[in-house]
C-alpha cells in the first residue's frame, strides 16, 4: 500500500502497529466525512454546526473538514477556557478559527464552573469532578448556541476515544454526530495533515485539559500508537490475546490495560438502561 510522503506524522519512530491510510483512502476518508456533515446538517434542516475548539487535534481536523462541508459561514466556533487551561493552546484555537475564517466566540467559563462547585465545595476539591464540570459545561454552552442558531452539535470524539471510554459521560459526548469517530488516532494525525493543518497542531500531546498537566498518555498510562494498535488488532480485529502480544510485541499488560478500558466503559456507550417491562 503506498503511504503518505510525510512519514513523521507518527510521533513514535516505532509503533506497534502501523495503521497509516494511503493517499487514496485519506481522500476517500475525508470526502465521505465531508458528505457525512454536509448531509447531516441538510436533514435536520438546520442552517450550520456549532463546535467547541480546543487547539487540540480532534477539534482543528473537524473544524476543517466541516468548513470543506459547509462553507465558512456554515461553522461556529466557540472557545471555552477554564483556569486550568494552557492560555497558548487556547491562542491556538483561536489561530485555527481565525485561519478559517469562521465566526468564533470565546467564552471564559471559570465564572460558570465556580457557581457549580459552590453549590458543593467538597466535591470541587476531586480533580476529575470538578474537569467533568468545565467538559460539561462546554457542552451546555454548544447546545445554548446551536438551539438558538438552528445549528447542530458537532462531537471530536475518535474510535481510540470512543473504545477505550476517553471521555465524560454527558460532557464532550453529548453531541449529534462524530464526524471523526471511525479514525484511529493516528489516522486522525494523519488526516490532519493531510488536509493542511499546520504541523506544530498536527504534533502536539494530547491533553483533555481538565487539570494543569494532564496528558491523554499518563493518564490512561499507554500512548495512543499502542492503544491504537491493540484496539484494531485484538478488541476490533478479534486477533487473541496471545497472538496479539506477539503480534504487535507489546506486553501482555498493555492489552489488558486497554480490554479493561473498553470493558469499564461499556456504559458510556449504550442508552441509559432501564428494567424489562
Ligand atoms: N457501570 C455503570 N453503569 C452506568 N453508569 C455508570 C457505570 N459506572 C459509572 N457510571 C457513571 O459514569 C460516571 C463516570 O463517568 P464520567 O462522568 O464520564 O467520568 P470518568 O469516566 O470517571 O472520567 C472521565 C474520563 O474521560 C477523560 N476525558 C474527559 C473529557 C475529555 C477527554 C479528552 O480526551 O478530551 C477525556 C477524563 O480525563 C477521564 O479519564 C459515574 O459517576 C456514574 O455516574
Ligand atoms: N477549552 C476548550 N474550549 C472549547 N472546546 C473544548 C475545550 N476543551 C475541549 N473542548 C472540546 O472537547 C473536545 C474533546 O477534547 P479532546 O481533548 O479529546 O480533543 P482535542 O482537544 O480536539 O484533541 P487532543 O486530543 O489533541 O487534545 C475537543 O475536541 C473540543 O471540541
Ligand atoms: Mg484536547
Amino acid at each position: 500500500m503506498s503511504r503518505t510522503s510525510d512519514q513523521s506524522v507518527l510521533l513514535s519512530d516505532d509503533p506497534p502497529l502501523d495503521l497509516r491510510l494511503s493517499e487514496e483512502e485519506l481522500e476517500n476518508a475525508r470526502e465521505r466525512i465531508v458528505s457525512f456533515i454536509a448531509d447531516l446538517v441538510d436533514d435536520a434542516g438546520s442552517e450550520g454546526a456549532v463546535l467547541g475548539l480546543s487547539g487540540g487535534i480532534d477539534s482543528t481536523l473537524t473544524a476543517h473538514l466541516a468548513v470543506e462541508a459547509l462553507g465558512e459561514d456554515g461553522l461556529h466556533g466557540i472557545t471555552m477556557p477554564a483556569e486550568v487551561n494552557d492560555p497558548d493552546v487556547m491562542s491556538d484555537a483561536e489561530r485555527v478559527a481565525h485561519d478559517l475564517g469562521i465566526e468564533y466566540d470565546v467564552v471564559e467559563i471559570q465564572p460558570i464552573a465556580e457557581s457549580v462547585f459552590d453549590a458543593f465545595p467538597e466535591a470541587a476539591d476531586d480533580r476529575m469532578a470538578a474537569g467533568n464540570v468545565y467538559v460539561r459545561t462546554r457542552a451546555v454552552l454548544n447546545y445554548f448556541v446551536a438551539n438558538a442558531e438552528n445549528r447542530i452539535v458537532l462531537g471530536t470524539g475518535n474510535r481510540a476515544e470512543a473504545m477505550t471510554g476517553y471521555f465524560t459521560k454527558y460532557g464532550d459526548q453529548a453531541v449529534d454526530c462524530n464526524p471523526i469517530g471511525n479514525l484511529y488516532k493516528q489516522q486522525v494525525r494523519q488526516l490532519a495533515a493531510h488536509v493542511g493543518v499546520p504541523r506544530d497542531l498536527v504534533m502536539q500531546e494530547p491533553t483533555a485539559g481538565m487539570w494543569e498537566g494532564q496528558t491523554d498518555a499518563a493518564e490512561m498510562g499507554l500512548d495512543y500508537d499502542t492503544v491504537d494498535a491493540i484496539l484494531a488488532v485484538h478488541v476490533d480485529g478479534g486477533l487473541s490475546r496471545a497472538a496479539t502480544v506477539r503480534e504487535l510485541d507489546v506486553p501482555e499488560e498493555a492489552v489488558d490495560r486497554v480490554v479493561e478500558l473498553v470493558e469499564r466503559s461499556a456504559h458510556k456507550r449504550s442508552m441509559p438502561p432501564a428494567p424489562e417491562r
